[in-house]
């Protein structure tokens, strides 16, 4: 078994547009850099995932890749996260990937060890969708496809329940995991307000967007 992850990583200049007015266009680049670097760190450190690649446009995102022994694919048509995902989908089937992680890159908190509680669970099809919804249950934040192109990632609102039906359409066994360290997807002001809640009771995990966060906190104290 070969399992890839799949990770679109929208420019950074252009990412997190939902956080707008309230953080400023520096510091919502700033976020969506340092919590890619911490999706991508934690996939490295997954013993269940093989190889990691980025989808992205974004010439600095291509080379924090390589730099964390991914393979970035650029993204030219910029067409959404969906359009992205399906390339990547693509390449790792011709990489040989035997299922596909696909990942999104404003889950900061997540944590390899669950990553590999989530992959390594025992399961008696060789088709099947697992779907990790986001903390309200209604998205979802992470999508594991085994064969990796056994459905159409359907990302976008309400894509939870969505996917699941995609999967009962096309006849294929459908999961619904919870993973505690891929509730929390950073879109907007609340979600923001989560993760600085999160960030401060914990002392360990999302190393780069917690640095991001302090640095933004002493920025703004310093006014
Ligand atoms: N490569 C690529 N990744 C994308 C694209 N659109 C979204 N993504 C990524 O898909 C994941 C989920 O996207 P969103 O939650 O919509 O992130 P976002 O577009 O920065 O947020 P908003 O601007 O508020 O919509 C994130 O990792 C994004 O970086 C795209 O056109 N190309
Ligand atoms: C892409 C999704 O949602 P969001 O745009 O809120 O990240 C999703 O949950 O499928």
């Amino acid at each position: 078994m070969s399992t890839f992850a799949i990770l679109p990583v929208k420019r950074f200049e252009e990412a997190k547009g939902r956080l707008d007015p309230g953080l400023a266009a520096g510091p919502r680049r700033a976020l969506a850099e340092a919590m890619y670097v911490d999706v991508l760190t934690a996939l490295r450190r997954s013993r269940g995932v093989d190889r990691v690649l980025v989808l992205t446009a974004d010439p600095g995102a291509q080379r924090v890749a390589e730099g964390y022994d991914a393979i970035p694919l650029d993204d030219p048509a910029e067409s959404g996260q969906n359009r992205a995902v399906l390339r990547g989908v693509a390449h790792a089937r011709e990489l040989g990937a035997t299922r596909v992680l696909c990942m999104a890159g404003d889950t900061p908190m997540v944590d390899p060890a669950e990553l590999d509680t989530l992959l390594g669970r025992p399961r008696t099809a060789d088709r099947y969708v697992v779907v990790v919804p986001d903390r309200h249950g209604s998205g979802t934040n992470a999508l594991l496809l085994s064969p990796p192109d056994v459905l159409a990632p359907s990302f976008g609102v309400d894509s939870a329940h969505r996917h699941q039906v995609l999967a009962e359409e096309a006849g294929v066994a459908v999961e619904v995991a919870e993973v505690e360290s891929l509730g929390l997807d950073v879109d907007t002001p609340e979600d923001l307000e989560a993760l600085r809640a999160v960030v401060a009771s914990r002392r360990g995990g999302a190393a780069h967007t917690r640095g991001m966060l302090n640095q933004l906190m002493r920025t703004n104290a310093e006014r």
